[in-house]
This record gives structure tokens, C-alpha cells and sequence, in this order.
């Protein structure tokens, strides 16, 4: 498992007011939600954890390592980006071809690499697809490509910016469960996401933004029991304790209505 070291760290854009501001924060666990409103600066801090861009001040350690320090190669097998939006990540003429290019970056043998090619498209699902240009695919199963991609080098961090966002819900499904199954494989995944839904039900850890400093870091139950965070952040919590509070004036804690139903209708 993997630990992210943040210390001090500044960014500022040109031209721009808005300055993210984290004084010391640790990312420890292995799967961890990174939320706030539109502007809270998610993105700023999801590019500054995979290296497209340098903070001014401060420094991110992967395992006791300086990002800025790692070599193409460290880097590619330390974290693994999925983008927003796949087709900005998508460039070949086939989805095989896709995940090879990656792959292609680290390894030299040939069969490693189709045996691995083959398990990547067969997690996701598009082993029928493999053929077909990247392009002519459904946004989910370009979202899945993209992931496909990066479960091929199979780096220690996955690092996903929305990953629900223009999935159905199958999909959702199968991203969810492939997200925990790297979680209980030693992969730490990182999610930046709206979806407080998705963050209650599957995301034992979660860090909350608001206008560039982290005002939460722990657990979702904590994070919603208390509202001056979530309303700090932005943030609504999830529909069931929406639904408990406006129906039945209940403002006790509930991540899922699974666990309503356990406190409600079990006893
Ligand atoms: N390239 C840029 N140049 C100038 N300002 C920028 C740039 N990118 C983002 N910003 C500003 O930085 C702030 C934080 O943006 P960021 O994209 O990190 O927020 P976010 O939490 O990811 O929001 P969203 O949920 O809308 O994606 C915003 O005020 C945004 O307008």
C-alpha cells in the first residue's frame, strides 16, 4: 500500500485568485474519495498529483519519494491516470492497439505483453471490441478503455477524475467493483467524484476541498454527521439522509439506504 505525503504545498495559476493551499495531508488508506463544489480545486490538486503541472511551494512524497523526482518510467508505474473525459486519452487505431501503446512503454516482451492486453480488455469487458477503432466506441466503453489502459501497467495508485461521470449504471457497477477489487488487491485508488452516493457507499476514507484548502479528511460517517463541513464544502449528503430528515425529521447518519433499512426495519 501506498502513502501520499503532502507538505506545504502551493499552486497558483497565472492570472487566476484562486490558490490551492494544503499545509500537511496524508493519503493512507486504500481507497480515498477527494470531494468539494465546482471551483473547490479537485482538478488543480488531481494535476498536481500526477505530475501535469508543479506546485510553487511544497512537495508530494509517493512512499517517501519526491514526484518531481521520479523518472518517466517510476512515474508511469506509480500512478495511473483515468482522465474525465476518455477520448482525451484515446489515440490509436484499435482498443487492442490502445492498451499495447501503453504497455508498450514499459515492456519489451511480446507474449507478456498480449497475455496482459487480454486481461486488461477481459476485466473491463471488451475482449469482442478489441478490434474496433476506439472512437466508434460508446462513451462508457471508452471510459473502460481508458481504464483497461491503465489496469495494463497496473501501477501501485490509480488516480480517477470522475470516474461515474457519462457511465451507465452497469458500468457503474463494474467500475465500482473493479475499483474495490483493486483496493483489496494493494492498490490504493483515488477518486475525485460529486457523487456523494458513490463516496457513502463504497469510499471508507474521504477528503473534502473548499476553495483550495481541505476543511474534512476521514471517514464518511464523521463527514456527515457533522454539517458544518459538508455545508463548508459545498456538499449535500447522500439522498437517503436527504429523505430521512425531510420525511421523517431523522437526522441520524445513514451512508447507504441499505443501512437505513438495517436500523429501521430489521429491529
Ligand atoms: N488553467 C486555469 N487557469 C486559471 N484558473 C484556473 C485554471 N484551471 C482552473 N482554474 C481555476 O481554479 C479554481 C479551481 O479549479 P479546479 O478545476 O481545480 O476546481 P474543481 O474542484 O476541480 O472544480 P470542478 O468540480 O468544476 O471540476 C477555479 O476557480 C478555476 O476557475
Amino acid at each position: 500500500m501506498s502513502i501520499i505525503q503532502i507538505s506545504d504545498l502551493r499552486y497558483q495559476y497565472p492570472a487566476s485568485d484562486f490558490q490551492l493551499s494544503i499545509n500537511q495531508l496524508s493519503i493512507a488508506d486504500s481507497l480515498v474519495a477527494i470531494v468539494g463544489q465546482n471551483g473547490a480545486g479537485k482538478s488543480t490538486l488531481f494535476k498536481l498529483l500526477t505530475g501535469l503541472i508543479q506546485p510553487q511551494k511544497g512537495e508530494i512524497n509517493i512512499n517517501q519519494q519526491n514526484l518531481a523526482r521520479l523518472t518517466p518510467e517510476e512515474r508511469l508505474r506509480t500512478i495511473g491516470i483515468i482522465f474525465q473525459d476518455p477520448s482525451s486519452q484515446l489515440f490509436n487505431a484499435t482498443v487492442e492497439k490502445e492498451v499495447a501503446w501503453s504497455l508498450s512503454q514499459l515492456e519489451s516482451d511480446a507474449e507478456l505483453i498480449q497475455a496482459t492486453i487480454k486481461k486488461a480488455l477481459a476485466s473491463v469487458g471488451l475482449t469482442k471490441l478489441k478490434d474496433q477503432n476506439p472512437f466508434d466506441l460508446s462513451l462508457p466503453e471508452k471510459k473502460l478503455l481508458t481504464i483497461a489502459t491503465v489496469l495494463a501497467i497496473n501501477p501501485q495508485i490509480y488516480l480517477f477524475d470522475e470516474p461515474m461521470m457519462s457511465l451507465d449504471w452497469p458500468s457503474q457497477r463494474l467500475v465500482t467493483v473493479l475499483i474495490q477489487h483493486l483496493a483489496q488487491t494493494g492498490h490504493q485508488v483515488i477518486a475525485i467524484t460529486h457523487d456523494m452516493d458513490w463516496v457513502a457507499a463504497t469510499f471508507p476514507k474521504m477528503v473534502a476541498l473548499a476553495a483550495g484548502n481541505v476543511v474534512f479528511e476521514g471517514v464518511p460517517t464523521n463527514f456527515f454527521s457533522c454539517p458544518e463541513p459538508v455545508k463548508k464544502a459545498g456538499l449535500l449528503p447522500p439522498r437517503i439522509m436527504t429523505i430521512a430528515q425531510e420525511v421523517f425529521n431523522d437526522h441520524q447518519v445513514y451512508l447507504t439506504p441499505q443501512d437505513y433499512a438495517e436500523k429501521h426495519l430489521v429491529h
